[in-house]
């Protein structure tokens, strides 16, 4: 425990959320660790996206959310503080469907940076460049910079989506079942670069796919009904789960 309490980056600690007089969240508590996947998996409905989104305040944006508990990143309550904007700077996200803007690639990753006011085109095409090389799509592009980036595939999009969180330079990226609308060679590209990302990202995914899970992710999160039923390493979780709903749920039998 005391090496994961030095590696947290994240600690969330007795956190329930509200949606109305519905409860979604009851006192989740764990530690997120630094530079590596935490996966979040459990059925439909179980509140792994609920509990994503409240990382960096995207709740906020819902009619009604009441939220109750700590969540600290990086020595800092999230929820204490009000600069929001500077939260989803450093806490990137990353959705199910490749969400571009209709516009040119560049711009979609130039996007970020020139709001917080980079207008220094050799500073932006050096982001945008070591964006994409990041999100491993730069050889793909690089000859197409200025074209739509809604003419790509949804593979590429993808890894398009994520050059522009990239470009903002954040700690932590949220990845709520970012491959579940692709097809199985552009998951696997999207996990190869999961798998390179997280030696310099904390990364916390939302999947569905148990696979995927045990594949790329270092710790995994078994959520039922809004409530964490066990949290270890993915290994454990898979091999040797403690509590038998984490059993039924990783070999199958609901879900
Ligand atoms: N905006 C909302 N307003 C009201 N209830 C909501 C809202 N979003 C989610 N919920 C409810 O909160 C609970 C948790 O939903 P959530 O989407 O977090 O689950 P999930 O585990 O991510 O599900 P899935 O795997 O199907 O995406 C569900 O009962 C859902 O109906």
């Amino acid at each position: 425990m005391k090496q994961l309490e030095q590696t947290a980056k994240i600690r969330v600690k007795d956190l329930s959320l509200f949606y109305g007089d519905k409860q979604a969240l009851f006192d989740v508590s764990l530690d997120i660790q630094e530079k590596g996947v935490t996966a979040l998996i459990g059925p439909s409905g179980c509140g792994k996206s609920t509990f994503l989104r409240t990382l960096n305040r995207m709740n906020d944006l819902i009619d009604g959310v009441k939220i109750n508990g700590n969540i600290v990143i990086d020595n800092e309550d999230i929820y204490k503080s009000t600069d929001v904007i500077k939260l989803r700077t450093r806490v990137g996200m990353v959705f199910q469907k490749p969400n571009l803007f209709p516009m040119s690639i560049y711009d979609n990753v130039a996007y970020g940076p020139r709001a917080q006011g980079i207008k220094n085109k050799k500073i932006l095409n050096e982001v945008v460049e070591e964006s994409l090389r990041g999100a491993a799509i730069w050889d793909e592009v690089k000859d197409r910079l200025k074209s739509s980036a809604l003419g790509l595939s949804g593979g590429q999009q993808q890894r398009v989506c994520i050059a522009r969180a990239i470009a903002m330079k954040p700690d932590v990226i949220l990845m709520d079942e970012p491959t579940s609308a692709l097809d199985p060679i552009s998951t696997l590209k999207v996990e190869e670069l999961i798998a390179q990302l997280k030696k310099d990202y904390t990364i916390v995914i939302v999947t569905h796919n148990m696979q995927q899970a045990a594949r790329v992710s270092d710790k995994t999160a078994f959520f039922l009904n809004g409530e964490i039923i066990e949290y270890d390493v993915t290994n454990n979780v898979f091999s040797n789960p403690k509590d038998q709903r984490t059993e039924d749920y990783v070999t199958g039998r609901f879900g």
